[in-house]
């Protein structure tokens, strides 16, 4: 190995910078940015106004009609789970069920109002689901799928041997004052009107905060929690946001019908309301109506056609609508929304322009300990896979306004390190404290609240998303909004301030010429940027840097060299992993360098340069 230990020339102090890129013009198979998708469903609506006062429409296609608006809301829970969330469930006609057999007995059994009967009917589907989440959610993403099948199979087992609901007539109808919904037309309006509702909750949702917590989910829980995401919670809501929102479906379809059959709950619909969101985009809103709308009026006639002329019985309606599903994952993956939208995309609203971060109002900042105070201490930290000693032994100290780096050959423990300093891994022994508060116990994304931020040796953004939105996700410890809040549409200001957080770090970095560019596109040194970008907005006194000049040009390095150093001047503890030795000699103030797991030796890069031992050892005597 010849790695030069030598200070490289000067560098020049106006470093060439890339011409700014031209205004963004949208190609046709770019992804619609998240937060313009959110403006189209509505462009729906005053379709939706329109067509039951066509002349002459039969009573059964107002019903048809209730139906599709009810398997909107379905799955439009299902686009918050499965398009954003990233989590599949199979038992979504469970929660249909739920809410429907919670009216039900509320309204037949104990004489209660529909309205309660609607309580009833939120309640049990989302604590049924908040259930069916504390057993799975922390085994990860498949368990759930599994669970939720098992769980409304069971459902079934057990509705099909009650017997009461069943008699037509037997729930009341809706009155709202003087107004009952008892016809078609008029359980339209209903149907439109809380469709309307769950539509408008749920863009503030994923516009908002704990939204974006979910869009990240899609980077990985790693990353996630890197900055400051609770990804056990932000599953939770999803799966509860998403059951709640059928059993909603349930209630409705139960005030329609008048009765409750288990017909509607069981597995089949469970795949045709995954079908929906599919068919129409799993995850876009709009994909969840037009999913829905089609799905409703081409059932009964495909179902009917199809079987015959694949030569099946009658009866096989999973068999079709899992091969259609499977279809349609093959030659739309995306859904018919964005497909529909692209020869609209001219008329899109124009894209924000960045705006000045002097302007807006500013975060409250972190309380800074003064120039030298000890921000991370590791002690003897000792992590094994097996019979492999990953790290053997190490220990550093991280001073507020100094550079730290790790160095050491492939595989000598530096990356497990920083897993352990920042709480991804548990050291089996030696203790790690921040800010003079043990690590040990205490969750990533706990640790990244209190200011300990990270990047990662493969940067983790979240496809699909612009430079803006993904760094932005790294406000999410900043805020203090909840799901009400930003349903009811009552963050605005706070929104306002993390996004001119976001737009401040942005300019920090240099990358306001990209803000709207799909981070994924971007050059690897400048995506490394967003990833700090993102990581400075959680305004970190302690910044664990992995690998950060790899694969950077020289003047990418350059400009990261200078960015570094004036986040060291700012006052943050900086620890990088780097393999370029003239990056780190040039920048860090004390080096740790590793070997096997075990600490080699410690000192500032004069003293490392002209150690023996790590001459030797690790660059096998060429200095
Ligand atoms: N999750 C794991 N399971 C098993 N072994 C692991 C795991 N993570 C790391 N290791 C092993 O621990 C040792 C140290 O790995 P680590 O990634 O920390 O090294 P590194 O110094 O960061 O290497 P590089 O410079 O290549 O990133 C390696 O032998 C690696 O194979």
């Amino acid at each position: 190995m010849s790695i030069a230990l030598s200070r490289g020339g000067a560098l020049p102090r106006e470093l060439p910078r890339d011409d700014p890129p031209p205004p963004r013009q949208p190609s046709p198979a770019e992804p619609v940015p998240t937060s313009l998708r959110w403006l189209l469903p509505w462009s729906l609506l005053p379709l939706a106004i329109l067509v039951p006062m066509l002349p002459g429409l039969p009573a059964a296609w107002m019903v048809l009609l209730c139906q599709a608006g009810i398997a909107a809301l379905v799955a439009l829970g299902l686009v918050v789970l499965t398009g954003v969330a990233g989590l599949a469930s199979f038992g979504q006609a469970m929660f249909v069920g739920i809410g429907a057999c919670g009216t039900a007995l509320a309204t037949t059994r104990w004489g209660l109002s529909p309205w309660l009967g609607l309580g009833v009917a939120l309640l049990g589907s989302g604590t049924a689901a908040a259930l069916l989440g504390m057993a799975t959610l922390r085994l990860g993403r498949h368990h759930l799928a599994l669970v939720t099948l098992a769980a409304n199979l069971a459902f079934m087992t057990l509705l099909e041997r009650q017997d009461g609901l069943e008699a037509a007539g037997a729930l009341p109808p809706v009155v709202l004052l003087t107004l009952d919904f008892a016809n078609p037309w008029r359980f339209y309006i209903l149907v439109l009107a809380v469709l309307t509702a769950a539509v408008a909750m749920t863009s503030g949702l994923l516009r908002g905060r704990m939204g974006r917590a979910l869009h990240a989910l899609r980077g990985g829980t790693l990353a996630a929690g890197a900055l400051g995401i609770n990804s056990f919670h932000a599953r939770m809501l999803a799966l509860v946001y998403a059951a709640m929102l059928a059993g909603l479906a349930g209630w409705l379809q139960a005030h329609l019908d008048r009765l409750v059959t288990p017909a509607g709950f069981g597995v089949n619909a469970s795949i045709d309301y995954l079908l929906i969101t599919v068919l129409g985009g799993s995850s876009h809103i709009g994909g969840a109506l037009l999913g829905a709308t089609l799905w409703t009026a081409l059932r009964e006639p495909l179902l009917a056609a199809l079987p015959p002329l694949l030569g099946l019985q009658s009866h096989l309606h999973l068999v079709v609508s899992g091969g259609l599903l499977l279809l349609l994952l093959q030659c739309a993956p995306g859904g018919l929304w964005p497909l529909l939208l692209r020869p609209f995309r001219r008329w899109l609203p124009p894209v924000p322009a960045p705006q000045p971060a002097r302007e807006a109002p500013a975060l409250p900042a972190r309380a800074r300990p003064g120039a030298g105070a000890e921000l991370l201490r590791a002690v003897a930290l000792r992590k094994s896979f097996g019979g492999v000693a990953a790290v053997d032994g190490v220990s550093l100290t991280l001073k507020s306004g100094e550079i730290v780096g790790l160095i050491g050959p492939n595989g000598a423990g530096k990356t497990t390190t920083f897993h352990l300093l920042s709480g991804v891994l548990r050291p089996g022994s030696g203790e790690a404290s921040f800010l003079g508060r043990p690590v040990r116990g205490r969750a990533p994304h706990d640790l990244a609240a209190l200011g300990l931020a990270r990047s990662f040796q493969k940067v983790h953004l979240v496809p699909g998303m612009t430079v803006f939105e993904t760094v932005l996700l790294g406000t999410h410890a900043r805020g203090r909004a909840g799901v009400l809040r930003a349903m009811l549409g009552l963050d605005g200001a706070e929104e306002e301030a993390l996004r001119a957080e976001a737009w401040r770090q942005i300019e920090r970095v240099g990358l306001t010429p990209y803000a709207h560019r799909i981070a994924c596109d971007l050059p690897l040194g400048r995506q490394r940027l967003v990833e700090i970008a993102r990581a400075l907005c959680l305004d970190p006194l302690v910044l664990l840097l992995d690998e950060p000049a790899a694969g950077l040009r020289p003047r990418d390095k350059a400009e990261l060299l200078d960015l570094l150093d004036d986040l060291r001047r700012d006052g943050l503890g900086l620890a990088l992993v780097e393999h370029d030795m003239d990056f780190v000699m040039r920048l860090t103030d004390h080096l740790v360098v590793m070997n096997f797991g075990t600490e080699l030796a410690q000192g500032t890069p004069r003293e490392i340069r002209r150690n023996p031992a790590v001459i030797e050892a690790y660059l096998g005597g060429v200095a």
